[in-house]
């Protein structure tokens, strides 16, 4: 039986203690450190599978695969003083914080590997992207939906700046719902419609078959509505303002 701890259990960790226990028959054992009192007990309530330890040392003595899902500034607290033997293989899903940094930081032989996983490992959807390779982190993602190994540590920052455009998409629908509910449009009926139109986008992206450059052809009609929109507001400069704020994360990341 493979044994998993989660140092961090917040949003990210508590999501990968969902998809490692939400119905599986087999799952894993999963042992959470125990800051976050609340999230923690109430994840280890819900699964069998699930225990909270007494401290982070613990958790690392406990497990064969550690996850680290703490914010950045908490990074030296959380492994500051960890023991980790040379078994142990420690994954990083902190955003910004290099191999070499928490190399440095743990002064272990154990195989340190990064990972973005995002929500949807919730229900075992997520594409993962991974640095360096390792089979068993490999392997871990892909029970979480699939693993995407990044050929160098430039890469994988390039990756983990472009999940920091999410919430903008979210914030974009949002937008759009409130301005349809200013004309008069039910709030509910609006952010359905909403939700529905973008669902149905988002399927249209799994056609692998057409470019991004295509699909946006396909839903445009020549001097229509979408033109007027993609012109007029997500002009050049709209553009380049996005370009520049990506350069600027990737900057921070690397
Ligand atoms: N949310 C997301 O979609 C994604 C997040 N990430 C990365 O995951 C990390 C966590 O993000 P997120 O889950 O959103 O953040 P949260 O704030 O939801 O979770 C962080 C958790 O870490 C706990 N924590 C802080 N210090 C320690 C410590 N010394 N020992 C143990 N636990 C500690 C916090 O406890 P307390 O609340 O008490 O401070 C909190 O429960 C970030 O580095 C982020 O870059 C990566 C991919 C996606
Ligand atoms: O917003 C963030 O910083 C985290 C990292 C990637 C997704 N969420």
């Amino acid at each position: 039986m493979q044994h998993i701890g989660i140092i961090g259990v917040g949003e990210i960790g508590g999501a990968v203690v969902d998809g490692l226990s939400d119905g599986v028959e087999d799952p894993p054992r999963v042992h959470l450190s125990p800051r976050g009192a609340r999230a923690a007990a109430e994840l280890s309530g819900r699964y069998a599978n699930v225990e909270v330890c007494a401290g982070n040392q613990e958790v690392v003595d406990r497990s064969d695969l550690v996850i680290l899902a703490v914010r950045r500034p908490d990074v030296h607290d959380a492994l500051a003083g960890l023991r980790v033997d040379d078994g142990t293989v420690v994954v990083s899903v902190v955003a910004g914080v290099a191999v070499a940094d928490l190399r440095a930081i743990l002064g272990t032989g154990a195989p340190v590997v990064r990972a973005i996983p995002l929500p949807p490992v919730r229900e075992r959807r997520c594409v993962t992207v991974t640095y360096p390779s390792h089979p068993v982190v490999d392997a871990f993602f892909g029970r979480l939906g699939e693993a995407l190994p990044a050929a160098d540590e430039a890469a994988f920052n390039v990756m983990s700046a472009l999940t920091g455009t999410l919430t903008t998409h979210y914030a974009f629908l949002g937008t759009l719902a409130t301005w349809a509910a200013g004309h008069g449009i039910a709030p509910d009926e609006a952010e359905r419609y909403v939700r529905g139109l973008f669902q149905a986008a988002g399927r249209s992206l799994g056609d692998e078959t057409r470019s991004l450059q295509r699909l946006a052809a396909d839903h445009e009609t020549p001097n229509g509505l979408n033109e007027r929109v993609r012109t007029t507001w997500f002009d050049p400069g709209n553009a380049e303002a996005l370009t520049k704020v990506l350069d600027a994360v990737l900057g921070d990341l690397g």
